[in-house]
């Protein structure tokens, strides 16, 4: 048992970071942050994701807090545009305290698997090892692959897990806890109870403006819920913003006499009513936000910045 294993403390410093999980497509990712919260916070999307990093969840383990995120798109850019975000996913796992790489097991080493190893390596990111899918293979073969990979890139810890079962995730987050930087909380412990469900929004009307809009308008905008309101008849009320940085993305997402916006409000409604199973009012706002940054980006990501 190494010393990073011990249970997360219930006394001592506060600790919080973020951790990039990454990975191949279908190693898992998905199953492993819903498992390790217990909440499905994930998106769906068919087009590449552009923001620096999302978070998927946020998770207490004792004093710590772990601010689990997604450094999306970062496979096989075609595209000039696909590589650029690409640039800015590993620029987002080098942002992170901790990266984990999660590995499908069953798949082994491949050249992908290799090829990502490789860039963590390069990226110079406290890395840890995360075999997935334990469950589907003779423990035999595990530790082979676990050697294979550290010896392309020596990560500070390996996990044998299963996500989908549930198995040796305990270990996982108490290890995560103890090795993130002390520091305050970026979140407020009472907003975590809702924040999935306002990250869920966000991401829900995100979805919609990737698949209802070109290319343009997606790689610029982020949104963000404002507001959350419990109503007595058992309905909410959620005011979501949608961030663009110039006039005339705006004025793509807003549409012919706001038909554009309407629609992608009603369809985020009808899928977030199908997903919390209540009545919702979603109110969509679009502004333009000039000078946005990544790392305002990052700060307002964080909950840090309250302004505008
Ligand atoms: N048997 C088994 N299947 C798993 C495990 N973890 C994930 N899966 C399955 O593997 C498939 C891919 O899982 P996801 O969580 O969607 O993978 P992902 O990495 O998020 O995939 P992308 O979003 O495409 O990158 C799903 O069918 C999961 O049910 C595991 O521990 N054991």
């Amino acid at each position: 048992m190494s010393e990073t294993e011990t249970p997360a403390p219930a006394e001592g410093p506060r600790r919080c970071g973020l951790v990039a999980i990454v990975g191949a497509p279908n190693a898992g990712k998905s199953t492993l942050v819903n498992a390790l919260t217990g909440t499905k916070v994930s998106i769906v999307s068919p087009k590449p994701q552009t923001t620096r990093f999302r978070i998927r969840a946020v998770v207490m383990q004792g004093l710590a807090q772990i601010i689990l995120v997604d450094t999306p798109g970062i496979f096989a850019p075609r595209r000039r545009l696909d590589r650029a975000m690409v640039a800015a996913a590993w620029g987002g796992a080098q942002d992170a305290d901790l990266a984990v790489l999660i590995v499908d097991a069953r798949a082994g080493l491949t050249d992908e698997v290799r090829q990502i190893t490789e860039k963590l390596k390069q990226g110079g990111r406290r890395a840890m090892l995360l075999l997935n899918k334990a469950d589907l293979v003779d423990p035999p073969r595990l530790l082979p692959l676990a050697q294979q990979l550290n010896e392309i890139l020596p990560f500070a810890e390996t996990f044998m897990v299963s996500a989908l079962k549930g198995r040796g995730l305990d270990k996982v987050l108490a290890v995560l806890a103890n090795n993130l930087p002390e520091g305050p909380w970026l979140f407020p412990e009472d907003d975590l109870s809702d924040l999935p469900q306002r990250m869920l929004a966000a991401e829900i009307v995100r979805e919609q403006v990737l698949r209802q809009t070109h290319e343009e308008v997606p790689h610029h905008a982020t949104v963000e819920t404002e507001s959350w309101t419990e109503r007595k008849d058992g309905s909410a009320r959620i005011d979501v913003t949608i961030y663009v940085t110039r006039a005339t993305q705006k004025a793509i997402l807003i549409g012919d006499g706001g038909s554009k916006i309407k629609n992608i409000g009603q369809t985020a409604r009808r899928e977030l009513e199908a997903l919390l199973e209540r009545r919702i009012h979603l109110f969509v706002n679009v502004k333009e936000r000039a000078g946005w940054d990544e790392e305002r980006g990052r700060i307002r990501a964080l909950g840090l910045d309250d302004a505008g």
